[in-house]
C-alpha cells in the first residue's frame, strides 16, 4: 500500500531526527541524483557529458536539489545552478560549486532550460502554500513554455513534488511544473497520489531516507499484494450462499443493458448467486448470463440504481429500505442517488454511493453543500471527505482515479491503468463487482455494526480490480472490462 502523510505530519517526525543531527538531507540529494543517473541512462545518456539545471528555491527543498547536483557535477555533468531566491540553501550551493557547478546569470534562463537534458526541481517542497507568488510564478510558467518548445523534451525531476501543487489537498490552484519522475522524501504526500495534482507528478518514486510515520495515512493508494488480503478465497467450507449474494436493482426498458453490465461485474467478481429484481430486462440478462436468478429474496448485498431512470426510482425505495433495516451492504449508483435527495439523512458507512463529479455535485447540493462540479473536479478529496461527513455513508467517486472515502479512515486513491475505460457502461460493471465484493464478506460487515473502513477499503479493492480489468492498449467495451475481471482477480491473488 502507498500511504501518503500530509506535511504537518512530515515535518514532524523529521524534526527529532534533524535534532539528533541525522543527515536527511544527504540521503534526500543522494536519492535525486541517483534516480536522475538512472532516467539518463534509460535515454542512453551518461552523466559524464549531460547538462543538467538545477532550479534552486529558497529552502531545504532548493538545499536537497543543490546537494545533487553536486553529485552529478562530481561524477562530470555540466551543472547550471538558478537561482530562484533571495537567498538559497549556502551549504548545499558551496557543495556544487566545489565540485565545478556554475550559477547562471538571471537573464540566461530561456537559454540553460533548452540546453539541459535534465532540470531537477528543488524551488519548492513542504514549504509551499500554492499558488506560487512571483517571482516563482512567472519562473515556473517560463519553463513549462521552454518544455513545450523543446525538440527534445527534458527529464524533470521533481524533489519531494512538482513546485506549485497542492501538496496536502492534491489541487492545482495555479502554474506548477510537470515532472517525469517525483521523488518522494521518505512517504509521499496526498498530491502526489490524488488528482489533479497527481496527474504532473510523473512516476512516484519514494526514497527511503530513514524517517518512520506513525500516524494514519490521509491517502492510500491498493496495490496488487493489497486487493489479495482483502479477498477472501473460497474453501471446503463454501457454498453459492456463504460466497455471497448479490440482488441487482438495475436496467429499465430505456437501459435494459445496465442490467446486463452490472451483472457481469458481480458474477466476475466472484458472487455465489446474482439475483435479479427487474423483470422487465430480465429475458434479456438471461440471455447472456443463464447463471442469474430472478426475483426478490435473500441477499448479503444490494446494487440499485444503474440505468434505472429517474422517473422509475420509486421501485428501488422498498429494496433500499430493506438493505439498511437488514443491514447487509448496497451500492447506489445512478438513479438511486437520485433516491437519497429526500430524507435517508444518516447513511450507514456499509451504504457505498458511486456518483461521478456531476452527480456528486448534485447530491451535495440537496444536502445543502453548493460545491460546483468544477470545484469538486478542481478538489476532489476534500469533496469525497465532505460527502462522506454529511452523509455517513462511503462514497466512490469515479473518474480517471477513483477516490474512495468512509466516516473515516484514509482517502483512498486508485488510478486507471488505461484512459480507454472511460467508456459508458464501464461504471456499472464497477458497480456490480463491488456487489460482489460486498457480499462476499457481509456478514462479517453487518456483525462488526457498520464495520468502518471496510466498505472504503472492499469498494478500493474494486477499483483496483476495475482498472486492471480495463488495463488496453486500445479501445475497450463496459462488456470485456466484465469478462476480464475473473482474470484480474486471479492475478491478484496469484500473481
Ligand atoms: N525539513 C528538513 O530539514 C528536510 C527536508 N527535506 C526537504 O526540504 C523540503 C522542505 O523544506 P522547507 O521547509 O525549507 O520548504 P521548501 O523548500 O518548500 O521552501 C519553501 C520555500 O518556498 C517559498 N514559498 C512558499 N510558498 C510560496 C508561494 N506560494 N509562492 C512562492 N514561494 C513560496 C518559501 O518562501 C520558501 O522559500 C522538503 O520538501 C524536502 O525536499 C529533505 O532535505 C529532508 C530533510
Ligand atoms: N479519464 C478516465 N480514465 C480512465 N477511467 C475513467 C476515466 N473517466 C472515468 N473513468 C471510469 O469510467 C467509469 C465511468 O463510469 P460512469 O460515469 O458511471 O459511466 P457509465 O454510467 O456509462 O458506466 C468509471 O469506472 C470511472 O472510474
Ligand atoms: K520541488
Amino acid at each position: 500500500m502507498l500511504r501518503a502523510y500530509r506535511s504537518s505530519d512530515v515535518a514532524a517526525a523529521e524534526r527529532p531526527l534533524l535534532e539528533a543531527g541525522v543527515p536527511l538531507m544527504e540521503r534526500a540529494s543522494f536519492a535525486v541524483a541517483t534516480v536522475a543517473a538512472r532516467e539518463l541512462k534509460r535515454r542512453g545518456h551518461t552523466v559524464t557529458g549531460s547538462r543538467i539545471l538545477i532550479l534552486a528555491g529558497g529552502g531545504n527543498n532548493g538545499g536537497d536539489a543543490l546537494y545533487a547536483g553536486a553529485v552529478l557535477a562530481r561524477r562530470g555533468a555540466a551543472v547550471d545552478i538558478l537561482r530562484a531566491g533571495d537567498t538559497v540553501h549556502e551549504e548545499g550551493l558551496r557543495a556544487a560549486l566545489d565540485a565545478g557547478a556554475r550559477v547562471l546569470p538571471e537573464d540566461h534562463v530561456a537559454t540553460a532550460a533548452r540546453a539541459a537534458g535534465l532540470w531537477i526541481d528543488g524551488l519548492a517542497g513542504l514549504g509551499l502554500r500554492p499558488p506560487l507568488r512571483e517571482p516563482l510564478a512567472g519562473l515556473v510558467t517560463l519553463l513549462e513554455q521552454e518544455r513545450d518548445a523543446a525538440p527534445d523534451e527534458p527529464i524533470v525531476i521533481a524533489v519531494d513534488c512538482p513546485t506549485g501543487i497542492g501538496i496536502d489537498d492534491g489541487g492545482l490552484p495555479g502554474p506548477a511544473l510537470r515532472a517525469t519522475v517525483t521523488v518522494a522524501m521518505a512517504v509521499p504526500k496526498p498530491g502526489l497520489l490524488a488528482p489533479p495534482a497527481s496527474r504532473l507528478c510523473g512516476r512516484v518514486e519514494v526514497a527511503d531516507i530513514g524517517l518512520a510515520i506513525a500516524e494514519p495515512p490521509a491517502v492510500a493508494t491498493l496495490t496488487g499484494a493489497d486487493v489479495a488480503d482483502v479477498l477472501r478465497e473460497p474453501d471446503e467450507s463454501d457454498h453459492k450462499y456463504t460466497r455471497g449474494v448479490v440482488l441487482l436493482g438495475t436496467g429499465s426498458p430505456e437501459y435494459p443493458g445496465a442490467a446486463v453490465l452490472t451483472a457481469g461485474g458481480a458474477l466476475g467478481g466472484g458472487a455465489g448467486m446474482v439475483r435479479l429484481d427487474s423483470p422487465e430486462v430480465a429475458h434479456l440478462v438471461l440471455r447472456s448470463y443463464p447463471e442469474i436468478v430472478l426475483g426478490m429474496g435473500r441477499a448479503q448485498a444490494a446494487v440499485l440504481g444503474s440505468g434505472v431512470p429517474v422517473s422509475d426510482i420509486e421501485r428501488l425505495r422498498a429494496p433500499l429500505d430493506r438493505a439498511l433495516d437488514e443491514q447487509y451492504p448496497v451500492v447506489l449508483d445512478a438513479g438511486a442517488l437520485a433516491l437519497l435527495k429526500d430524507g435517508y439523512a444518516d447513511l450507514p458507512s456499509t451504504a457505498v454511493l458511486t456518483p461521478h463529479a456531476g452527480e456528486l455535485a448534485e447530491l451535495l447540493a440537496a444536502r445543502g453543500e453548493g460545491l460546483t462540479r468544477q470545484e469538486i473536479e478542481a478538489a476532489p478529496i476534500r469533496a469525497v471527505r465532505l460527502a462522506a461527513t454529511v452523509t455517513g455513508a462511503t462514497i466512490v467517486l469515479k473518474g480517471s482515479t477513483d477516490l474512495i472515502a468512509g466516516p473515516d479512515g484514509p482517502v483512498y486513491a486508485q488510478p486507471a491503468r488505461s484512459h480507454w475505460r472511460a467508456t459508458a457502461g464501464a461504471g456499472d460493471v464497477y458497480a456490480g463487482l463491488l456487489g460482489a465484493l460486498l457480499a462476499g464478506v457481509g456478514e462479517e460487515i453487518s456483525r462488526a455494526g457498520h464495520g468502518y473502513g471496510q466498505p472504503a477499503l472492499l469498494a478500493a479493492a474494486a477499483s483496483w480490480i476495475h482498472a486492471e480489468a480495463a488495463h488496453s492498449n486500445g479501445p475497450i467495451r463496459a462488456g470485456q472490462i466484465a469478462d476480464r475481471i475473473p482474470a484480474a482477480i486471479a492475478g491478484a491473488l496469484h500473481g
